[in-house]
């Protein structure tokens, strides 16, 4: 058994997003996102789950603020629904999506704890979408007006800001593999549509500042770390081009005001070009106050030309997998916080980490031992990081309660509370309790 105490001042939370959770799509004058419409597309999502209820957060949100108290924690890391706050996307503001929040915000400061917002987790008003999405600069200023509005009414409330959510996900994710909303497979589009996101995190960026608002602002990569099955060249370049992919291709703009020019090569090679219009990497690289990473796992990747845009295959090495197939692995988030080096020792928060474990209710107790055995192996990872003197600032927990896992549906599930999807019961499970003690001593104590 090994005791890893955490810094007095380090911020436990947990994570959740707005589609996921809310439910309450046709309530308080939201507006239709494009998950909505992605998820009434036959074959989309498993089972044609919905969003329309999930966990029904918009009516009980105090009860989940209830869950937080009991749990422990100082840090909860939500988002706002853009389509409850525009409904069209850049036409009138919708006071009723605003006064929503600024309940939920103020019943979460009252409780005790700190709001930490994302601004943009993946519910784009389908209106713009249907206009071309991130790849028109329509999307861009209707962020951006969105951004102010936000910054406006919550500055001094909040003080943690996000602008995306894994944006090799809205773009790769959604728009080349074609997995997520709005279901796009087109490579050209996919970096068009990162461009714009880009350009639309740095505008916002430049708002916050010029408006005064309260606190700091970041983004939130994904994370894909990958090793070479061999050691020969071409698997190393595959796994540079996975973990450049998630990660470079966002952060090089952000931080060095320019794309990874092997990155750019690549691409170019099959036809497709960044469309760069002047000034946007000057506005792309306003200085950021913070990174939120979000971790599952990794993998060992190797050269195979018939594997996608990449060429670069993930092999399965007989892993334990969570039940959502992804190998327990996490080594990779010691090896990628180092190598997020190169941008700085930036001030860094896990804004997600968790195991799909889909564990029932048995004796009225979900008995999710895998999923604290999960946390147990990243939370050591995370103690190793921070005594190499990496500024890793905080944690928060993928996620509070089981809710809509995207094309997985509702069969995902990661939370640490239990979710009745058809009575709303929520039952935290023994990895809830776990957490908390962890929470409680700001120490974690190994079990073996
Ligand atoms: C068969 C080919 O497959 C290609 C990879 O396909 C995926 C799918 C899903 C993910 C994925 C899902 N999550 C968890 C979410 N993060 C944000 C929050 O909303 C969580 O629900 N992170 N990454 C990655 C890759």
């Amino acid at each position: 058994m090994t005791i890893f105490k955490f810094p007095q001042d380090f911020r436990w939370g947990t994570a959740t997003a707005s589609y996921q959770i809310e439910g309450a799509t046709q309530e308080g004058g939201r507006g239709v996102s494009i998950w909505d419409t992605f998820a009434r597309t036959p074959g989309k999502v498993y089972n044609g789950d919905n969003g329309d209820v999930a966990c029904d957060s918009y009516h009980r949100y105090e009860e989940d603020i209830e869950l937080m108290k009991k749990l422990g924690i100082n840090t909860y890391r939500f988002s706002i629904a853009w389509p409850r706050i525009i409904p069209d996307g850049d036409g009138e503001i919708n006071r009723e999506g605003l006064d929503f929040y600024h309940r939920f915000v103020d019943a979460l400061i009252a409780a005790g704890i700190e709001p930490f917002l994302t601004l943009y987790h993946w519910d784009l008003p389908q209106t713009l979408e249907d206009d071309g999405g991130w790849g028109n600069r329509r999307t861009v200023d209707a962020f951006v007006k969105y951004a102010e509005v936000i910054f406006k009414e919550f500055s001094g409330k909040i003080n943690f800001w996000l602008t995306f959510n894994e944006p090799w996900c809205i773009a790769f994710l959604s728009n080349l593999l074609g997995i997520h909303a709005p279901g796009n497979k087109d490579l050209q589009t996919s970096i068009n549509v990162a461009h714009g996101l880009l350009v639309a995190h740095g505008k916002a960026v430049q708002s916050f500042r010029r408006l005064g608002t309260t606190g700091q602002i970041g983004i939130a990569p994904n994370v894909c770390w990958a090793e070479p099955y061999s050691k020969s060249p071409e698997d190393q370049a595959a796994c540079d081009r996975s973990i450049a992919l998630n990660t470079d291709w966002f952060l090089d703009p952000i931080y060095k005001g320019s794309y990874p020019q092997f990155m750019v090569d690549w691409f170019a090679e099959a036809g497709a070009t960044v469309p760069i219009q002047e000034g946007d990497m000057e506005i792309i690289s306003q200085p950021i106050d913070l990174l939120g990473i979000n971790y599952y796992t990794m993998g060992i990747n190797r050269f195979n030309p018939e594997a996608g845009a990449l060429q670069s295959e993930e092999v399965d090495m007989g892993l334990t997998k969570t039940d959502i197939g992804w190998p327990v692995e996490s080594r990779g988030l010691y090896e990628f916080m180092h190598y997020l080096q190169k941008y700085g020792n930036v001030d860094v928060y896990i804004t997600e980490n968790g195991a799909c474990i889909n564990d029932d209710l048995e004796n009225g107790k979900i008995n999710d031992d895998r999923r604290i055995s999960y946390y147990e192996q990243h939370l050591a990872q995370i103690h190793r990081i921070i005594n190499d003197g990496i500024n890793l600032k905080g944690y928060m927990a993928w996620s509070l309660m089981d809710n809509f896992e995207w094309a997985e549906g509702y069969r995902m599930r990661f939370g640490l509370v239990h979710m009745d999807y058809r009575s709303l019961v929520r039952t935290p499970k023994e990895s809830y309790y776990w957490y908390q003690s962890v929470i409680k001593n700001n120490w974690l104590e190994t079990r073996n």
